[in-house]
């Protein structure tokens, strides 16, 4: 792996994935994965189709599970635990192709994603949500299924953060949608950051984008590692430009 620089911030990371290999039968997906995502970061990870990022992601929620190495959030190995178990501990999803259920209301589709809805928070966090996306406020009453694609991407979102997580993962939040609406909801992303203190691992093809939202990133290439560094650091990269950026990536 080619480090430009050590930007990784001192101290233990809030999520460690150390060595991880991850199988689908005999087909290796991920061969040795290394990246940490510090308290109050925004990391992205990026790289092409069928690299391995969306069975990263889906190995840390432990589904499919790591063959080998560890999965480390805030020190405990979470590398063996049951799903639900690891979602528990205020780290929530948002899945690539936007996971909504489409028979569902907005409204409904977010109760889903409370962990009770009568803790005393569920008001609160529901009208942080409506804040962030007014346009889920508008359509609180319309299935999932029948809202347009960014709007699905928002609920996907809004649904995570029904939970109060430390720790968002986002699968290609920006995949199929319009440039304007990519903007908007990396701005939301941005903000949940800032304000919130919300750490978030990103998965992206978008590398524009992701590259200029996220503190650090990481380069995957056939489900390897092989660079790493602060988002504008790649960004300026040749290696990375002439991959990820031109020819209209962005
Ligand atoms: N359920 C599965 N069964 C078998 N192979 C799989 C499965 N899911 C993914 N793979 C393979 O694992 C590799 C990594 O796929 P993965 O979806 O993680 O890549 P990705 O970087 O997220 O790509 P994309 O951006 O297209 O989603 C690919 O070769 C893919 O074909």
């Amino acid at each position: 792996m080619s480090a430009i620089e050590a930007t990784s911030p001192a101290g233990e990371p809030l999520l460690a994935v150390r060595g991880v290999q991850t199988f689908y039968g005999k087909i290796q997906a991920l061969r040795g994965v290394d990246v940490d995502v510090h308290e109050g970061e925004i990391v992205t990870l990026i790289g092409a189709n069928g690299a391995g990022k969306s069975t990263l992601m889906m190995t840390i929620c432990g589904n499919p599970r790591a063959s080998t190495g560890q999965i480390l959030y805030r020190g405990e190995d979470i590398t063996h635990l049951p799903t639900h178990d690891i979602m528990s501990k205020s780290i929530a999803q948002s899945p690539e192709g936007r996971r909504v259920f489409a028979r569902m209301t907005v409204m409904e589709n977010l109760q889903m994603g409370a962990i009770l809805e009568d803790d005393g928070y569920f008001d609160d966090d529901l009208r942080k949500v409506f804040e962030l996306f007014p346009r889920l406020k508008e359509r609180r009453g319309q299935r999932g299924g029948t809202l347009s694609g960014g709007e699905q991407q928002m609920l996907a979102i809004g649904r995570a953060l029904m939970s109060r997580p430390k720790l968002l993962l986002l699968d290609e939040p920006s995949l199929g949608l319009a440039p304007l609406i990519v903007k908007q909801i990396f701005e939301v992303i941005r903000e949940l950051n800032r304000n919130e203190g919300l750490t978030v691992f990103l998965v992206e093809q978008n590398a524009f984008h992701a590259l200029r939202l996220a503190h650090r990133g990481y380069v995957m290439v056939n489900g390897a590692i092989t660079m790493t560094g602060s988002g504008r650091e790649l960004l300026a990269r040749d290696e990375v430009r002439s991959a990820y950026l031109e020819g209209g990536a962005h």
